[in-house]
């Protein structure tokens, strides 16, 4: 007669790694080693010292994401490889882990998320501050009204180059970083968040309210999504800026990198 561990047997037969997501210690100490290999660690913080660790900057409320993520992050260490089949341990409905999910390392896995992260001109960090002031302008809106924002993040230099002010920059002389507080209320009292915010590497807002003018000839975005989100994806294709845009029509939060759209997600479920 079979019995329920049989089933998460099947799961992890032959296994060529194990990751943790966010472990607690005791299931760290646990699950450490497994078959002689040490686990890979994906959480914010390496609190377990773990020797095998991924930085995760962002909470993907999306399992698939944050798998995706944490494997192409490994795979960028060298931690696994294409056709590897591993077994990721990762909280679903709530902390801590509550499910295994086995996949296979492929292509498919380089969906980019990792690499908009770690690999772009602007700090990891600064990444992430602004995906969470554009979620937070996406929950909120400007006043209860829903609103659209479009954050061009990192190569400042060349972006200002390929761009004019459609007004004056409240931000002109002033030294106020992405992941401020402040710019949470500053945005919520901006009469509208036209033209685009330019961010520099280091996430100090450069400027708002720049008209972007890149050449847009084979920028291929979903169809449906406008002029916002065209000038933030033909801007990444002619910089090695990244953007994020926060659609007002349909309040996704939408990264584009090298002209390609990287992620999106819905500020809902954040
Ligand atoms: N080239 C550009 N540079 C900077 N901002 C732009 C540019 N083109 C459009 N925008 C901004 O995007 C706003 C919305 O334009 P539009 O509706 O065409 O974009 P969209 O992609 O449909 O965005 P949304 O999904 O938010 O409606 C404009 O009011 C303007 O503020
Ligand atoms: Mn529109």
């Amino acid at each position: 007669m079979t019995s329920s561990a049989d089933l998460l047997a099947d799961l992890v037969a032959d296994v060529d790694g194990v990751f943790l997501f966010a472990p607690t210690g005791s299931t760290y100490e646990d699950y450490r080693e497994v078959d002689g290999e040490s686990a890979v660690v994906v959480a914010p913080e390496n609190d377990h010292d773990a020797e095998r660790y991924v930085e995760l900057p962002l909470e993907f409320d999306n399992v698939r994401d944050r798998i995706r993520f944490g494997v192409e992050g490994a795979m960028d260490q060298g931690y696994c490889a294409e056709g590897d089949v591993v077994a990721c341990a990762v909280g679903v409905f709530d902390d801590p882990i509550d499910g295994v999910i086995r996949t296979s390392v492929t292509e498919s896995m380089h969906s980019g998320i990792y690499d908009l992260f770690a690999n772009s001109r602007a700090d990891p960090a600064v990444v992430r501050d602004v995906f969470d002031v554009a979620i937070e302008l996406g929950k909120k809106g400007q006043k209860g009204k829903p609103v659209g924002a479009l954050f061009v993040v990192g190569d400042a230099g060349k972006v200002m180059n390929k761009s004019r002010p459609l007004s004056y920059n409240p931000f002109e002389k002033s030294h106020v970083h992405v992941g401020d507080p402040i710019v949470n209320v500053m945005l919520k009292e901006f009469s509208r968040l036209d033209g685009a915010f330019v961010i520099s590497d280091s996430g100090k807002i450069v400027s708002a309210y720049r008209y972007l003018e890149p050449g847009a000839e084979g920028v291929d975005i979903p169809k449906g999504l406008g002029a916002r989100h065209m000038a933030g994806g033909a801007i990444t294709r002619d910089t090695n800026a990244i953007a994020i845009v926060l659609s007002e029509s349909d309040g996704l939060v939408r990264a584009f990198k090298g002209g390609r759209l990287v992620l999106e997600l819905d500020p809902e479920e954040y």
